[in-house]
């Protein structure tokens, strides 16, 4: 037996580690694992702490900040079973034969998110480390370093979706949603009188007309706002999306999840999710999804709903979550501002626009209305 301040507090590991804590320089295979044991513990801890960072400060998401953190202190939870005074003594940092090696990328980083997702890979491959090592000790402890390396797979997904939909919805703030119409002239009209107004992303949305019909609206949707730098997006199909190339799709909770839309509208596609709930909007986060559709926020001429998630939920969304959040539900000009109040700067809006006397007029008032300067004025 090792002496008792050598021995782990927790009695999940093995007799077979504790051996291993005594290290006597004639059981250097022992001492090794320890080493590498003690190592990927520091890396791994270091390296939640890089990227919690990354979520903090750059992205200034709390729910993503939140589960780094998280993972870090359940890495440090399942390091307490492990002989943490036998992996100090074990640590011969100035005899590290890998301690001066280095590659040239390793001091180049281009900009936070490559010092993050460095941080990331180096997390996982310390996981890995220490799964295979504490093997050694025992199943259990491996099981959890096991559980904490698919966990970072999916902090890493959510982070650089956040990261990328913050860059492809920059200044997209007022998304509106549009019926297939009486025919295709009338459907492009309206929509060349939407961009006009100032919307920056459009969805095709049309639960009558048949599929040959939403096809030729989603290439004619395609065909305008692709050269006015307008996103298209397609309602409910990812199929229609992907033969019109729309630049992605839209999925209710009860349709398509974001992994099963992806497979078919591909990886580059935006996929958007529509939320009611702040449990759905953080599966959303970490589901990978591009955007999230937040409501119904007020009643709606377009759609009937028994309940309301109403402006709380845009609240508890805007306190938390980066990923592009569009307010949707009876949203028009006069409730604008209760909206914006919120924190939640975007919205998607259909009867308020398409559905008025002027829709490019209506457009371009919620447009104005929207813009950082007034958005802030009015919040
Ligand atoms: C931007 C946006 N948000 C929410 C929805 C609603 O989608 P879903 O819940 O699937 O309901 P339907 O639109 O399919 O009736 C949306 N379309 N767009
Ligand atoms: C289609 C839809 N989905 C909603 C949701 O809350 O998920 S609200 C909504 C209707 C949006 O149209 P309008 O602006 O006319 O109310
Ligand atoms: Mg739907």
């Amino acid at each position: 037996m090792p002496p008792r301040s050598l021995a782990a507090p927790s009695d999940q590991v093995s007799s077979r580690l504790l051996e291993m804590s005594d290290h006597s320089p004639t059981n250097p295979d022992s001492v090794g694992a320890l080493r590498a044991i003690d190592a990927s513990l520091n890396r791994a801890a270091e390296g939640l702490r890089v990227v919690e960072d990354y979520a903090r400060f750059v992205l200034d998401d709390g729910l993503l900040t939140a589960f780094a953190k998280r993972l870090r202190h359940e890495l440090a939870d399942a390091s307490s079973g492990l002989p943490g005074d036998s992996l100090v003594k074990a640590r011969e940092t100035q005899r590290d034969v890998g301690a001066s090696i280095s590659t040239e990328a390793e001091g180049q980083r281009g900009d936070a998110w490559m010092v993050a997702l460095a941080s990331l890979k180096r997390v996982q491959q310390s996981l890995r480390s220490l799964e295979e090592y504490s093997k050694i000790g025992g199943a259990d402890v491996a099981g959890r370093f096991e559980t904490l390396r698919y966990e970072s797979y999916t902090l890493e997904k959510a982070l650089a979706a956040t990261r990328s939909a913050i860059e492809r919805f920059d200044g997209v703030r007022l998304y509106v949603l549009v019926g297939a119409c009486g025919d295709a002239r009338e459907f492009e009209s309206l929509v060349v009188a939407l961009m006009a107004g100032g919307a920056q992303a459009l969805q095709l949305r049309d639960k009558q007309a048949d599929d040959r019909t939403l096809l030729a609206r989603a290439r004619a949707l395609v065909a305008l706002t692709r050269q006015a730098g307008v996103l298209a997006i397609v309602n409910d199909r990812p199929d229609l999306a992907t033969l019109a190339r729309a630049d992605g799709v839209h999925v209710g909770q009860t349709e398509l999840g974001v992994k099963e839309a992806r497979t078919i509208v591909g990886p580059n596609a935006l996929v958007g999710v529509s939320t009611h709930t702040i449990e759905q909007a953080r599966a959303a986060v970490l589901d990978g999804a591009d955007y999230i559709g937040c409501g119904p926020t007020f009643p709606s001429q377009t759609k009937s709903f028994d309940a309301f998630a109403g402006l709380a939920f845009l609240e508890q969304v805007a306190a938390e979550v980066r990923l592009p959040a569009f307010a949707i539900g009876g949203v028009d000009a006069a409730n604008l501002p209760q909206v914006l109040q919120t924190g939640c700067s975007r919205v998607a809006v259909s009867a308020a626009v398409a559905q008025a006397a002027d829709p490019g007029a209506a457009a371009k008032l919620l447009a104005k209305a929207l813009t950082p300067d007034n958005a802030a004025a009015a919040s």
